[in-house]
This record gives structure tokens, C-alpha cells and sequence, in this order.
């Protein structure tokens, strides 16, 4: 992935804020109109005070001054309101469009990050964009045009104190320049360390079980607190740098603001200036470099918008899966493989595999532990791309096509290990289909063996399980599992390992359920389990990155 250079960033951020401009747009609009209060404001209290001095009348100063505040107030109001809005609305924009990124990129590249670095991009990093757009753009360009305008005020009341006021600028550019750089490393070890610590979290509570099996209780809190120190220390050095800038910015802003004070009061003493005009001095002193100073201090905020920006761009830049269309139809679908090579690594897992499985067959793949029956697995379903060699789905009728993420439209799938999501029975089995009916659903159940089970839960199909089939035993989440893959009425049919966590009468009951599923699917069936060969036409072994014919039973295969 190339280098994101700074056009990129420009046209990212405008590609998500172009929807939202006119909204955007208004809060900059509430913005300017609450500066433009406060100048009146501030132009009426030197008429009341000026007033008050010679003794005059001031009451309908004094109502306009009140409306103004009231207005100011309302608009402020309407302001927050609004930011509420657009910043969650925006945010969520954000979230929903790199969560359907990775749902839609390839897994490998996917996988290859941590789920809680992913996790720390969708919240945190969205949310820092979120708040970079909605809130510090419209504020940047409301604190430039208010310094625009207060310095014209200054100026026409007085030229040298408009420069003085200004003085506090070139310490502020300065500051800034030094800033943005190192700022810019710091924002970025934070967010790092900001993933790293909510990965330990996530995965120590996922796996709680073993913490406490291993009674690793005291050596995670440990390692929390190693790694929310490692955050705190790159926080630290971030807010350090920035107080240490705020400081020199705050001692320039002071220093140009006594020399107005001085000059004003010389001026006053003189009988130069009214009280009045001494009053406007000093406020607006005060807002010329309040906005100089605010924008220094948007700096932080932009460097977390544009760091942030950078690691969602990141995920961004996965390539996307070939979502070609799949034209293979019908219920007869086999798979022929020819010179296929595959390795995670320089080192191949697969060389050079031939390999042809028919429609209607059931094949058993057996190899040691590691020898990459998964990964065959994986290869035909184009969760993986083969280094070199083809792998082509064909059906009955002779159409063919080369493998991609369509073949899992009528793939049914049951992985390794525990694949149940939290919520009921019915929930995870519906994954499978989504309109199945209430009959079908018992049927799936019933071929899984799982219908027994299932009906005596409390709530039957309704009966809510938590995360990864807590509350289940590893059998019963097993079955319900194979019911889901059953329930997709698919022509193909890969069961990895499946029937491992079964008793051995309830894993022939499955597999007589499976041979008797009519239309026949192909069912290609990775297994450990001498007991499962019987059930298959023909058994298959990878070894050492070959897939070899161990033995050959009844099919032939004629398409
Ligand atoms: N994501 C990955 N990145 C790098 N290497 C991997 C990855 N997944 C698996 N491997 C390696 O690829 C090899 C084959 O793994 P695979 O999971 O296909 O084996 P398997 O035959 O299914 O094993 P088992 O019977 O234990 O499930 C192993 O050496 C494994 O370490």
C-alpha cells in the first residue's frame, strides 16, 4: 500500500463531509452569528458606559444589549443541538462504511489485524474524525473570520494596538510549526497504544476461561496496567508538549495584553480616550488573540482528525474481494482443482494439489494436524487466493467458473470449533436461512440430532444463549451449528471437523441424516475420525502439500 500524502487526506475528508456540508455549513453560520453578537455586545457596552458618564439615559442600550444576550443564548442552544446531532449521525456514517469495508474485503488481509485494533478504529478513530469535522473545521473558520473582524474593529479605533494585539501571532504560527510534526508522532503511539490495550482486553475477556484456568488472574491485571501505563506515557508526552505551548502562548497573550492595558490607561490618563473607549480597548485586545490563541490550540485536535483519518484510510486501502457474478445454477456442483500452491509464508502449505470432487460425492479429507486441510478449505471458498494453479466450481449441466466470494451463495459451511453468535436458538439458526419456517427449522434440528435437546431447553428454539453457545455444551453448539449449515439447503456442503465434540451414536445418526438428505448435496468432510470415512465415497490425505487418493470406494465421477 503506497504512502497517504496530503491531497489524500483532502479528498477523504471531503468525500465524507460533502453529505453533511449544508449542515455543517449552518453550525458555521450559528457560529458567526453568535461573534457577531458578541461584537455588538461589546460596541453597546462602551455606549452604555459612555452614557453613564455624562449621565445620560442608556435604558434602550441597555434592552438591546439584553435581547442580544438572549439571542446569543438561543442560538447557542440550537448550536449544541445541532453539533449532537451531525457529530453522531456523521460518526455512525463513518462506523457503518469501513464496517461494511471489512465485511467486504479479504480475510486474509482482514485477519492480518488484531479485532481489537479494529474495534479501536471504528470507535475511537471515527469518533476523533467525527469531532474533527463537525466540530473543529466549522470552529477554525469561525475563529479566523471573527480574528478578521475584531482586528478591523481594533483598528479603526486604534492601528497601534491592532498591531500590538497581533503580536501574539508569529509566537502562535511558531508554536504551531514546531508542533504539528512531533504532535503528529505522539497522536499516532497513542492511538497504537489506545489499540494494543483494548486487544489485550478484549481477548483476556473472551478467553476468561483459560485466565482463570491458568490462574492468570494477577498476570493480566499485570499486563493491563503494563499496557495502560505504556498509554498513559504517550498521552503524557502529548499533553506535556501541548502545555508547554499553551504556556508560551498564554505568556505572549498576556504580554500583549498588559502593553494594551498600559497604553490605554497612559491614554486615559491624558483624557485621550472616555472610559468607554478605554472598555472596547481592552475587550477587544482580549478578542483578537483569543482567536489566535483558540486556533493554536485546534492544532491537537487536527492532528488527531488527520491521524485518525490516516488509520481508518489504512483499512480502507484493503483490496476488496472479486465479487464477480456467480453463473453456476442447480443442485449438481463439484470442483476440480488443478496445480494449486498456497503458503501464509514463503513456505508453501500446498504444492502443486490435483483434485477433482464430483457433484453428489462425499469426499473425506484426513492429514495430520497443520497439513492444511483448513486451508484447502479456505482456498476453495476464496477466502484465500491461491498463489498459482486454478480452482473451478462446475455443475451438471457443464457450466463452470472459476472460484470467488459467489461460491459461498450455495456453499453451506460448518467450521472448526464454536461459530454460535449470542441471542436464541432460532437467531443463530436463521443465519442459515432467514425465512425458514418454524417446520423447517425442527427438520434441520431433527437431521443435526439436536431435536431432542433443543426441545427440552426452557425456551425451546427461543431460548437465548450467550456469546460463542454459552450455556450450551460444545456437542449441543455443535449440532445446532450443523443444523444452520443443513438449513441453507445448499448443493455443497463442507463440514470441517464438525462432528468432533459428538458421541459416537449421535455422529452416525448425523452422518446417516446427511447421506439422507435428498436433494443429495456434495459434501466434502475434513475429519480426524476413523468413523466418518465409512460414510464417504472416497477418503482423501495431504501430505506433505499433496493430496493423495488413499483409497477409492463406490463413485466414479462421469461429469
Ligand atoms: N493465517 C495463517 N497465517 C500463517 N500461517 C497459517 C495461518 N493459518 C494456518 N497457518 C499454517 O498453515 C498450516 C496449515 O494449517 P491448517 O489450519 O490448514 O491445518 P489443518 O490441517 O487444518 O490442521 P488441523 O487438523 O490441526 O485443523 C499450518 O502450518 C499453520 O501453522
Amino acid at each position: 500500500m503506497g504512502k497517504i500524502r496530503g491531497r489524500d487526506y483532502i479528498s477523504w475528508l471531503w468525500q465524507y463531509t460533502a453529505p453533511y456540508a449544508g449542515r455543517i455549513g449552518l453550525l458555521l453560520l450559528f457560529g458567526l452569528l453568535e461573534t457577531f453578537a458578541s461584537l455588538a455586545m461589546v460596541q453597546i457596552t462602551k455606549e452604555i458606559i459612555d452614557h453613564a458618564t455624562v449621565g445620560s439615559g442608556f435604558g434602550r442600550l441597555l434592552t438591546g444589549y439584553v435581547l442580544l444576550l438572549l439571542g446569543m443564548q438561543g442560538i447557542s442552544v440550537l448550536s449544541t443541538l445541532l453539533t449532537a446531532l451531525v457529530t453522531e449521525r456523521f460518526s455512525f456514517g463513518i462506523r457503518r462504511q469501513i464496517y461494511e469495508k471489512i465485511l467486504h474485503s479479504g480475510w486474509r488481509e482482514v485477519t492480518a489485524y488484531h479485532t481489537g485494533d479494529l474495534m479501536t478504529r471504528l470507535t475511537s478513530d471515527a469518533g476523533n474524525v467525527a469531532d474533527g469535522i463537525v466540530g473543529t473545521i466549522p470552529n477554525i473558520l469561525q475563529l479566523g473570520i471573527e480574528l478578521v473582524l475584531v482586528f478591523c474593529m481594533l483598528f479603526y479605533y486604534s492601528p497601534l494596538l491592532a498591531v500590538f494585539a497581533l503580536l501574539v501571532a508569529p509566537v502562535a504560527a511558531l508554536c504551531s510549526w514546531w508542533l504539528g510534526k512531533r504532535l503528529k508522532r505522539l497522536q499516532g503511539k497513542v492511538q497504537e497504544s489506545e489499540s494494543e490495550y483494548r486487544s489485550f482486553l478484549q481477548e483476556s475477556l473472551a478467553n476468561l476461561l483459560i485466565v482463570k484456568a491458568f490462574t492468570g488472574e494477577d498476570r493480566a491485571v499485570e499486563r493491563l496496567t503494563k499496557l495502560r501505563e505504556e498509554r498513559f506515557y504517550w498521552v503524557y508526552r502529548k499533553t506535556g508538549l501541548g502545555t508547554a505551548s499553551s504556556t508560551v502562548m498564554s505568556l505572549a497573550f498576556q504580554g500583549g495584553y498588559l502593553i494594551a492595558f498600559s497604553y490605554g490607561a497612559w491614554q486615559l490618563s491624558r483624557q485621550q480616550i472616555t472610559y468607554g473607549t478605554m472598555s472596547v480597548f481592552l475587550t477587544l485586545v482580549n478578542r483578537v488573540q483569543a482567536p489566535i490563541l483558540g486556533l493554536a490550540q485546534q492544532i491537537p485536535r487536527i492532528i488527531a482528525l488527520l491521524t485518525s483519518a490516516g488509520r481508518i484510510m489504512e483499512l480502507q486501502r484493503i483490496p476488496g474481494e472479486q465479487r464477480a457474478a456467480g453463473e453456476i445454477r442447480g443442485w449438481e456442483i463439484g470442483v476440480e482443482l488443478r496445480n494449486v500452491c498456497f503458503g501464509y509464508t514463503r513456505e508453501p502449505v500446498l504444492k502443486r494439489v490435483n483434485l477433482k470432487i464430483c457433484p453428489g460425492e462425499f469426499v473425506a479429507i484426513v492429514g495430520e494436524s497443520g497439513i492444511g486441510k483448513t486451508t484447502l478449505i479456505r482456498i476453495l471458498m476464496a477466502f484465500l487466493e491461491t498463489g498459482a494453479g486454478t480452482v473451478d466450481f462446475y455443475n451438471g449441466s457443464g457450466q463452470r467458473q472459476e472460484t470467488g466470494a459467489f461460491v459461498r451463495k450455495f456453499i453451506a459451511y460448518v467450521p472448526q470449533g464454536n461459530t454460535l453468535f449470542s441471542g436464541t436458538v432460532r437467531e443463530n439458526l436463521q443465519m442459515g436461512r432467514e425465512d425458514a419456517s418454524e417446520e423447517e427449522l425442527w427438520a434441520a434440528l431433527k437431521l443435526a440430532s439436536g431435536e431432542n435437546f433443543v426441545r427440552s431447553l426452557p425456551e425451546g428454539l427461543d431460548t437465548v444463549i450467550g456469546e460463542r453457545g454459552h450455556g450450551l455444551s460444545e456437542g449441543q453448539a455443535q449440532r445446532i451449528a450443523i443444523a444452520r449449515a443443513f438449513l441453507r439447503r445448499a448443493p455443497f456442503l463442507i463440514m470441517d471437523e464438525a462432528t468432533s465434540a459428538l458421541d459416537e451414536a449421535t455422529e452416525v445418526a448425523v452422518l446417516q441424516g446427511l447421506r439422507a438428505l435428498e436433494p443429495r448435496p456434495t459434501c466434502l468432510l475434513i475429519t480426524h475420525r476413523k468413523g466418518v470415512l465409512k460414510y464417504c465415497d472416497r477418503e482423501l490425505c495431504i501430505r506433505e502439500g499433496s493430496v493423495t487418493e488413499e483409497c477409492s470406494t463406490t463413485t466414479i465421477c462421469t461429469a
